[in-house]
Parts: C-alpha cells; structure tokens; sequence
C-alpha cells in the first residue's frame, strides 16, 4: 500500500473514531453512560502533524525570539494553564459585579504567585498576558509605571516607582475625557499652581472635562497620572501629567473633591468587561508641587516655568511605548485567531465525499486557503516587525536618555503607523476566521467571539488609528518635502532614491520572477514613494497647507498605510537574512514572506497599477504566484500555528484544540450551559404554557 493509501485509512480511522466518540457522547445524555469514554488522548491532527516540512521545535524558537525566551514564555503558559485560579471557561456567563471580583481575585492570585515564586519583571509579563484577562493590573504595569519612568524627573522616579513596583499603590493613566481623546491639546481638566500653598489645584471645569476611559480607574486605581492643562499666573503652559492620589489607601473611599466610577458595560460578553474603565471629576483638589512630572517642564516654588532641553513631545512618551507593545500584541491576538481557525479547518469536513469515504477538509478549498493563509502569513510578519519596533524603541529610549532626540519623529511615525496597520488589520483578521470557522465559530466556546470582543478597541485606544496614519501623513509629506536638502534615513532612506523609484518600472516577467526579495521590495517602495511625492504634489497647489491637508487626507491615509506596508515587508525580508537555525524553518518563512507580501500586492493592486509601476500582466503574474505559494503552505498549516506554542487553556477555544477533538467536546460543553440544567425552561409555566393552553375565539385565527 502506497503512503496515500496509508494516509487514508488513517484519516478514515480517525474520522470513524471521532464519529464513535460522538455517539458516547449522544448516549450518555440520553441514557446516562460514561461521557468520559470518548477518546481522550487520541490526536485528530496527528496525520496533519506529519506533513511538516521543517522542524517545528526551531519554528517555536524563531517565533518566540531566541531559546531563553521560549522557555520563558512556556514556562509562564504552563503555569497558568495548570493552575485552577485561572479557569475561564464560565467568564462570558458572569453577571458584571461577579466578572469584576472575579478578575480582582485572579489578579490578587497573579500577584501573589509573582511574590511567591519571586519572579522577574519579564516572567511577570508573560503571567499576566497568559491569565489573559483584561485587568487594572494592564494600566498599572503598562502605562502608570511607564508614565511615571519617562516624564519624571529622578527624584520622582525614586519616590514613586518603588511603591508602584510593589504594588502598595495602583495607578491608571488618566487622560481622554468626555469630549476630548484623539485632541490631546483640546483637554479641559486644569491644574492651577497656587503659589500661597505650593500646590496645584486639580479642577473639572465642565462635563466634558471628565475623565473618561481610563482603564484601571473606575473601582481599583489608588493614583492616576492625570493630564490636564497646566495654569501658572493665570497662562496657560501646555498639557502636562500630574499624580494625584484618589482613593484612601486604607478603606478605598474617594477622596474630599474626588468623584469616580465606573463608565459602565461595553461590547460583548466578558470580553473588555473585565476591566473597570472609569469617570473621574476634581472639585479643586489640591496636590503637593511637586507631583507634577517635571522631566519636561518644571514649575519652581516661586511659580516660574523652566524647561529643560527635552522636547515637548516627550509628554507623549508614554503612547510611543505602549503603541510599540501593541503590535506586538497584535501578533499574539492574530495567531491565536488563526490557530483555532487552522486547526478547525483540518478537522471539519463538507462536501466531496466519493463512494463513502470521508468529505473534504475545509481546508483543502482554495477559497478557503486564500483566506486563511495570508491571516498565517501576517501573523508571522507582525511578530518580526513587532520584534524590530521593539528594537527601535530601546534604541530611542538610550538616545533620549542620553539627550540624543534625533530620532524621536521616526519612532512616533513607526509606532504610531504600524499600531494602526496591525489592530485595523488583526481586528478584521479575527472576525475572518470566525467566518472561516462556519457556524460552530459563532459560538463563545470557539474562543473567537470573545477574543474579537477584547481585541477591537485596539483600533481605537492608544489612538483612534485614521487619527495616527494622518500623523505618518504629516511625517511622510514633511519627509518629501525636505528632500532637496535633507537626506532621508532609517524607514524613509528609500525616499533618497525617489527620482529612478518614479522612473523605473517592474521588471518581472514570470510568476517565479515574484520569488525574488529585492523585486518585491521595489515594488513595494515605489508604490510607497509615488503615493507620497504624488500627495506631495496636490499639496502644493493649496495656499493654505493645512487646508490642503484636510482636503486630501483620504489620499494621504492610503500613502500612509503604503509606507507601513512597506515597513512591514522590508523587516520581514531582513529578518530572513539573518541566521535562523532549524531544518526547513527559514524556507517555511520564506514562503509565508512571500505570501505576505504578494497577498497585499493582490489586495492593493489599483495602487500599484495606478502609480504605473506594475503592468496588469505582472499583477496577474503575482496572483499566480500566490496560488503555487498556498501549495507550499498547505502541508505545513498545522505546524505553524503549532509553532506559536499555545495552550489550551490560553487558547480557550474547543475549535482550536491542540488535540482537535472537537465535536465530543463542543457536544460536552452544550450540556454544561446553565440553561440545560433544567429540561423545561425557566418562565415557561408563567409565559409558553398559557400560549400553548389559549383557546382562541376568532375564527380567522
Ligand atoms: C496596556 C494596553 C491597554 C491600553 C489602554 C488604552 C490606553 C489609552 O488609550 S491612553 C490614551 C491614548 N490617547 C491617544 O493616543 C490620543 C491620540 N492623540 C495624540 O496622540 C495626539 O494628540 C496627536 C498626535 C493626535 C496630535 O497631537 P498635537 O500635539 O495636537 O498635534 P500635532 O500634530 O501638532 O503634533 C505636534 C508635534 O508632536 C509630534 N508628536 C505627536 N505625538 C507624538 C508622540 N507620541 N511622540 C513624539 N512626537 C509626537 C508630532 O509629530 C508633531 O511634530 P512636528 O511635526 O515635528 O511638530
Ligand atoms: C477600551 C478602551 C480603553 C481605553 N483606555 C484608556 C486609558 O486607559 N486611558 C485613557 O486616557 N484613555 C483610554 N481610552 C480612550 C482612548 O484613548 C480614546 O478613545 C482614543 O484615543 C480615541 O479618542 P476619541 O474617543 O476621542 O475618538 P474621536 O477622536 O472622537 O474619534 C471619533 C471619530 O472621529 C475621527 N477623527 C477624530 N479626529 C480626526 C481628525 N483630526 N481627522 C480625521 N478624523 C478624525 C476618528 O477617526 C473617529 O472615526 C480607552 C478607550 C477604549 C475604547
């Protein structure tokens, strides 16, 4: 018997054995057997884990980074995944309140394990991503502290850290308002410097310059860094952070002039619920001095304002690092997507079936291949370019502490860029493989609702992301307009070559003429760079440059997300270059490169036929390329997501589960809905009975 042969009486046996295990499971609930019998321990993907064609220990490795932080990271997955404190299977179900304490108590448990088991900043990082529900802890840890480190001044930086790290405060970043988020400037809160006192008076002048949003505030922060406009003899100084304690650190309560909540229920169920996003007002409170954060601007007892030779912008600072963490974030929400939509699409079957043997897997469509593989391709993209993001922001970080703001403006624009591309794209991604998962992906125990629930308003927090693009906007056009005296470097340096990148056309001929980096690269500079000097150009023919911008933001969006695309691209290939160990892992992400890359060239062809770059014929090429690159994902789909190294607990998906036994467990966890506790439902004496016993008088009905 031939190995195709072998392959089918396997997939044949495991089907029967899935089918067997489904009719346990029917006859225990309708006669009381053991449901324990369906076939714990069999692999349903075992047959699919054998088509890899590389190693997939060395892909985990690639993915996560380096050995240690895999180790780490799985390490850290394990122990939440075996400890019971963290089951979040009934999350969806809890009322409000219950959600709320239940996320208070897992926090509290977090906590004491990071004590207990004395971990590093780093383990403690990877806990609470793999606890994997939102919590005021997110704020403390991921914009309180970060506050705090880059807009204090030394001394505050010695005084407060120490109590935030131990965590004998809680603090939030307090920032958006009712009426102002995107408009940072637009800020309505005051604070006053009183120089009788030596203090600032915190004040909510109107509704709308209530405190709205922040994560953290509305039940358990004890501090937040409040942004508010600072008033200095009467002038106004700008916008700047202050912390101001607003609960009593012994029973909690509100303090005098504080009023704070919670803003109330948002999407979904259990989802973003979780997490106490609050409303703050200040009726005149007054704060020490010097709890301003003065690493930008002082305020001296007197009341004279000194600045330091830091930029202005580094107010801002605290967006610049956590826009960096969220893509890569974005990586971790989009493969966990397309790990449960992979590894359902291998095991659910329709159509094809030929003299009783199996139907086809889902997977095997290429309707089905050309959605979900380019989602398998981004997700790896988004973890390297997370990866350079990361790099770049240390990079900066040293030079700022060093005085060296040089390269600020590019951090801002590829932090700002590339968390809007990411979420936008993730966000859409997620809700793709709920459609790629059929039916059964509706359901909360796919995972999938939930995780589309959290991840969206990634595209809004942080910065709503049209608002960050027209920032890249404004980077890219100043950029091009420099360019006669200013040589472009780092994500721009291709910029330096825009006269032959608008004159030289494409040069593949032939499908395999995509498998080529410096062509795909090429191509994708010069649409980045036609779009920008073309926006350029409309600008310029407006008097009023800012008039002109409002005019064509919609352009300047497109060129925007050219340049991110680009990055995205360039970072993969560069990535490649490296040394990656492994047998066939850096072949497997070459084609998951070119997949990327040749899927948004198909996607966004108008630009790059509409910029006279690309001919239709060489677009077309490109589209068949990327149905011979679908080919070469198939056999490994599995392993890849596999290489992601997910639990099943962080997973939390019966769709997604690593053993892909899905249908006795999706038939399990129906029976354990609250609703079937009971055969007749709730209501049904008081509301279904009395319908079903009416005797109607009418004789029309
Ligand atoms: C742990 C994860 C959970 C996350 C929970 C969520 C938390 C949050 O959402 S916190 C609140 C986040 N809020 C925002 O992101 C607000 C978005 N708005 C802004 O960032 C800004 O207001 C703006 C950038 C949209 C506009 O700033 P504005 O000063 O009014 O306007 P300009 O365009 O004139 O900019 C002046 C100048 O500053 C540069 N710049 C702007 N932002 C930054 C930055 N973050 N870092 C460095 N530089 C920045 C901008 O490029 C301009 O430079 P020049 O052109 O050289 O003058
Ligand atoms: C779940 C969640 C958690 C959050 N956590 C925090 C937190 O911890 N701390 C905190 O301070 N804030 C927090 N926020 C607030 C968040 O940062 C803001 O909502 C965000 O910055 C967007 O601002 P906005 O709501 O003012 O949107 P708006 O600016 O009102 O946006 C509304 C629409 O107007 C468009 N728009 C706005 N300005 C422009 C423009 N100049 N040009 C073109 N279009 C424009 C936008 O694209 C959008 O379509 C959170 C928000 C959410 C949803």
């Amino acid at each position: 018997m031939g190995l195709s042969g072998i392959s089918l009486l396997t997939t044949t046996y495991s089907l029967i054995l899935q089918h067997q295990s489904l009719l346990l499971c029917l006859r225990a609930k309708g006669f009381g057997l053991d449901l324990k019998k369906d076939m714990e321990g069999v692999d349903y993907l075992s047959d699919e884990r054998k088509k890899a064609q590389f190693d997939v220990e060395a892909m985990k490795i690639a993915w996560a980074g380096s050995l240690e932080a895999f180790q780490l990271s799985d390490r850290m997955a394990k122990l939440v995944a075996n400890d019971p404190a963290f089951e979040k299977f009934t999350r969806p179900m809890l009322g409000r309140k219950e959600l709320i304490k239940n996320t208070l108590r897992k926090a509290a448990h977090g906590w004491k394990l990071i004590v207990d088991l004395r971990l590093t900043e780093e383990e403690a990082k990877w806990l609470r991503l793999y606890i994997d529900e939102p919590a005021y802890t997110d704020l403390h840890w991921g914009m309180f502290i970060p506050a705090i480190e880059g807009q204090g001044t030394e001394e505050q930086k010695k005084k407060w850290l120490p109590l935030a790290k131990k965590m004998q405060i809680i603090g939030c970043y307090a920032q958006t308002e009712l009426g102002h988020g995107s408009n940072v400037q637009g800020l309505e809160t005051t604070a006053t410097f009183d120089p009788q006192t030596d203090e600032f008076i915190m004040h909510s002048p109107t509704l709308t310059s209530s405190k709205w949003w922040p994560g953290g505030l509305g039940k358990a922060s004890t501090h937040a860094v409040v942004y508010a406009r600072l008033i200095v003899g009467g002038e106004f100084h700008g916008v700047h952070g202050f912390i101001v304690q607003l609960r009593s650190l012994d029973d909690h309560s509100p303090l005098p002039g504080v009023t704070v909540g919670d803003i109330g229920m948002k999407f979904g169920n259990g989802a973003y619920n979780t997490m106490d996003n609050g409303v703050l007002r200040f009726d005149h409170v007054r704060i020490p001095r010097d709890q301003m954060l003065m690493r930008v601007s002082q305020v001296t007892r007197e009341g004279k304002i000194m600045q330091s030779d830091v930029p202005r912008q580094l107010i801002y600072g605290t967006m610049v690092y956590v826009r960096q963490t969220i893509v890569a974030d974005a990586s971790k929400a989009l493969s966990r997507a397309v790990c449960i939509a992979t590894r359902y699409s291998a095991i659910r079957r329709q159509f094809g079936s030929r003299n009783g043997g199996p139907e086809t897997q889902v997977i095997d469509y290429k309707t089905q291949q050309s959605r979900l593989f380019p989602l398998l391709a981004s997700a790896y993209a988004f973890r390297f370019v997370g990866e350079w993001l990361k790099w770049l922001y240390t990079d900066v970080k040293e030079r700022l502490a060093a005085n060296d703001f040089s390269t600020l403006p590019e951090a801002h624009a590829c932090t700002a860029g590339l968390k809007s591309l990411t979420t936008s794209f993730t966000a859409d991604g997620i809700e793709e493989c709920r459609k790629l998962c059929g039916g059964h992906g509706y359901l909360v125990s796919s995972g999938l609702p939930e995780l589309f629930a959290v991840y969206i308003p990634a595209c809004t927090y942080e910065g709503d992301n049209v608002v960050l693009l027209l920032q890249v906007a404004r980077f890219l056009v100043k950029t091009v307009s420099e360019l006669g005296y200013k040589k472009p470097v780092g994500t721009t340096a291709y910029m330096g070559r825009v006269a032959s990148l608008m004159q030289n056309n494409c040069a593949v001929q032939t499908a395999e003429g995509w498998l080529n980096p410096g062509a795909v690269v090429e191509a994708f500079e010069s649409r980045a760079a036609r779009m920008a000097v073309r926006c350029g150009q409309q600008l310029a023919k407006y008097e009023n440059p800012e008039e002109g911008f409002a005019e064509l933001s919609a352009d300047l969006v497109e060129a925007s997300i050219a340049h991110c695309q680009l990055i995205v691209v360039s970072k993969f290939i560069e990535k490649l270059q490296q040394d990656i160990p492994g047998k066939g892992v850096k072949q497997t992400l070459e084609v998951l490169c070119y997949v990327y890359a040749l899927f948004l060239l198909h996607k966004h062809q108008g630009d790059f036929l509409a910029t006279g770059y690309l001919t239709p014929k060489q677009a077309s090429l490109a589209n068949d390329q990327l149905r011979t690159l679908y080919s070469k994902v198939r056999p490994n789909a599995i392993t890849l997501v596999d290489s992601f190294n997910y639990t099943d607990h962080y997973l939390g998906s019966i769709l997604g589960r690593y053993d892909g036994n899905v249908y006795p467990k999706l038939y399990e966890a129906a029976w354990k809905d609250p609703l079937n506790d009971s055969d007749v439902v709730d209501g049904f004496y008081e509301y279904v009975q009395p319908i079903l016993k009416q005797k109607l008088r009418t004789a029309k009905l």
